[in-house]
């Protein structure tokens, strides 16, 4: 029998994705709800129990429910891509590359947490300087990133696109996040293995997919004899033997001009560079992503078919 798979969320910008890039696989069977019924709770709950795997691709809220809705039943395995559950203690975090046993977590956990879209790109550089003894853990981190308005939801799009919307925005890229307070920065802490909450500053781009992270350092800072070359072959040796991120070489990265923000648009993939000069005091370590690709909807599918593989 074909595993079954409900999106909760499905006509939302996450699992709209979800569902083109399951769009011709004969190997699961999607359980789906009309869109005209994709607030009821009674439907929901009945889908959300007769699935194998439920995705859901909600807001904080309503996963939180979906998830009480499915209590005392434990053959339901959950994906949530929302913020609600991300350090949670009893969820596996659903970033595969994150650790060398993460892949098999994922795979043999009932409850996975999406990463967020901006922590995918901070982690993937600050974790592995972390494990390998480079990155201090109370260093002072900063991520500043900016981002596609897809990562905003329907509500922004409508925002961005539509300008008879009332809170339209004209602006080609703004900053927000404005307090410090961002949602995913509990999760760049925990997961990035930090004393200190990193400031975060996001912001959006007239763009509607892609991503840019950036986490600057000053190399005195760091451990003894850390240099560009040092710090880019732990990153490496952190993602040797899997194909999802690529650190690209330093050649590579010395000869670049710009980075685009659009690059991997509709991949699943992601790209980790480090900048700086050889010798310098300070290197750019920067991720280039999807937001709705290995940023939300890539990496919920990545999740699943691990989930699928135990
Ligand atoms: N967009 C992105 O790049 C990323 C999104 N995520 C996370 O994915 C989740 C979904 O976000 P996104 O797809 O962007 O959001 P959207 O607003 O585009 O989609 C959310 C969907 O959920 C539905 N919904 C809202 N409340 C309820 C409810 N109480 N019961 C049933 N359905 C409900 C909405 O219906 P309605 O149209 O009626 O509001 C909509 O169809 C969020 O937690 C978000 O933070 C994570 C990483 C990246
Ligand atoms: C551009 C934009 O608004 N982005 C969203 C984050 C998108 C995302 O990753 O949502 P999760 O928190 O569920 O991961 C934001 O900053 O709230």
């Amino acid at each position: 029998m074909k595993p079954k798979i409900f999106i909760d969320g499905e006509h939302g910008t996450t699992g709209l994705q979800i569902r083109s890039r399951m769009a011709g696989r004969s190997d699961v069977e999607l359980l789906s709800i009309p869109e005209a019924e994709r607030r009821n709770a009674a439907i929901r709950e009945d889908l959300l129990n007769s699935a194998d795997v439920a995705i859901l691709c909600l807001p904080d809220d309503a996963s939180k429910q979906a998830v009480a809705m499915l209590e005392g039943n434990n053959k339901v395995r959950i994906i949530d891509t929302s913020t609600a559950h991300r350090i949670a203690p009893d969820w596996a975090y659903g970033f595969a590359e994150m650790d060398q046993g993460q892949a098999g977590r994922i795979r043999d956990a009932r409850l996975v947490a999406n990463p967020g879209c901006y922590p995918t790109g901070a982690i993937g550089v600050i974790r592995p300087l972390r494990q390998a003894g480079i990155l201090p853990e109370n260093y002072p981190v900063t991520v500043n990133a900016v981002s596609g308005y897809t990562g905003g939801g329907k509500q922004m799009i409508a925002q961005m696109e539509d300008p008879t919307n009332p809170d339209h925005i004209t602006s080609p890229n703004f900053l927000y996040g404005l307090t410090l307070k961002h949602k995913h920065v509990p999760e760049m802490k925990t997961h990035g293995l930090l004393d200190r909450a990193p400031i975060f500053s996001p912001s959006v781009g007239r763009f509607p997919q892609g991503m840019i992270v950036q986490v600057p350092l000053f190399i005195d800072q760091l451990a003894d004899g850390a240099t560009l070359e040092s710090i880019h072959a732990a990153l490496v040796a952190h993602y040797a033997g899997q194909s999802i991120v690529e650190v690209v070489p330093l050649e590579e990265s010395a000869k670049l001009a710009r980075v685009d923000a659009v690059e991997l648009a509709g991949k699943g993939t992601m790209k980790l560079y480090v900048f700086g000069s050889s010798g310098g005091e300070q290197v750019n370590l920067v991720a280039l992503l999807d937001n709705l690709g290995k940023g939300a909807s890539g990496a919920a599918v990545q999740n699943m078919d691990l989930m699928l593989s135990a």
